[in-house]
């Protein structure tokens, strides 16, 4: 998601410096007219604001609060601006340790895949410094469609979570319909149509339908990347005393399918987990 996102800074005319921690995925950026610089403490130091974008909490809270994390280089006059989908708490943490350098903080996690950050048609659920979110206003509207301000850090994490949380049930749901409708003798094709020109039509599922029934699932959002959404989801729910039975079952599916190698295949691949060879090693 890093890349595409800023690619289009750069197409934009936006004077970009890059790190990520496999350095060569950098060199495209790089040959575009990125800078680069070593670690993300050197980013911040360099630049006004920066974004980052990260796999997982762990992952975030690394690069932005580690040794050469991006705290050792920011302070005031500068803003961090937090796009990975990570929980409240650490969006929190890691706005406390922004703020305490003097430096401004933003979560502003995406919904929308690989093609929507290809696009430009993210959407940003956005929370934390109201000052800074009228700041980078104009580098998120290259990169987006649209964007939300939420109030306080952690309302935009909760958001994030709460969509991601509905979008992992359904494609579990889908992958239901799809594999029940092969049994009965139905062709799963006919259904994807269908569910297509009705009320619950959804584009996931007529874009990741038919490659479904291929059984192939060319990432896009990787697998380990929803079922870590609905973990977070699920703490949340929990945070607050809500029934989420549907998502907790989900979750399930999504752990099945990541205990058989499926972790880096995109989230459809959840169907994989329903299909009885799986089943009925799991039930060994
Ligand atoms: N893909 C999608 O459709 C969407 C994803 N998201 C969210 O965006 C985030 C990124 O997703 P995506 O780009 O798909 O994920 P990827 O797994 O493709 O990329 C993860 C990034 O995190 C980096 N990373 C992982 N662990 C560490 C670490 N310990 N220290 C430093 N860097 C690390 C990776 O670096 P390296 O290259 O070295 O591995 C890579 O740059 C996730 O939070 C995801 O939930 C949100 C909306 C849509
Ligand atoms: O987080 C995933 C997405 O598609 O949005």
């Amino acid at each position: 998601m890093g890349s595409p996102m800023a690619h289009n800074l750069l197409k934009a005319g936006v004077d970009l410096t890059v790190w990520n921690r496999t350095k060569t995925k950098c060199d495209p950026l790089i040959s575009l007219g990125a800078k680069y610089k070593p670690s993300p403490e050197e980013v911040a130091a360099s630049c006004d604001v920066t974004f980052a974008m990260l796999a997982d909490p762990q992952s975030a809270v690394d690069v932005a609060c580690g040794k050469h994390g991006a705290a050792n280089g920011i302070g005031p006059g500068k803003g961090y601006v937090d796009v990975s989908t990570v929980d409240g708490d650490t969006s929190k943490l890691i706005s406390a340790q922004i703020n305490s350098t003097g430096a401004l903080f933003l979560e502003a996690p995406v919904s929308g895949s690989k093609k929507p950050a290809e696009d430009g048609q993210l959407i940003f659920l956005t929370a934390g410094d109201k000052a800074l979110y009228e700041t980078v206003g104009s580098l998120l509207d290259i990169m987006g469609k649209s964007k939300f301000y939420l109030g306080d850090v952690g309302n935009g994490a909760a958001m994030k979570l709460v969509v991601n949380m509905i979008m992992g049930s359904m494609m579990a749901s889908f992958s239901e319909g799809l594999l029940l409708c092969e049994k009965v003798g139905l062709d799963p094709d006919v259904l994807v149509k269908v569910v297509s020109q009705g009320a619950i039509n959804a584009p996931m599922y007529s874009t990741k339908g038919p490659s479904m029934i291929q059984s192939l699932y060319p990432t896009a959002f990787p697998l380990k990347h929803q079922q870590k959404d609905l973990r977070l989801a699920l703490g949340l729910a929990e945070s607050v005393s809500q029934s989420t039975p549907i998502a907790a079952a989900a979750n399930e599916l999504y752990k099945v399918a990541k205990s058989h190698g499926l972790s880096d295949q995109d989230f459809s691949a959840v169907i994989e987990a329903l299909k009885s060879k799986i089943q009925h090693s799991e039930n060994q």
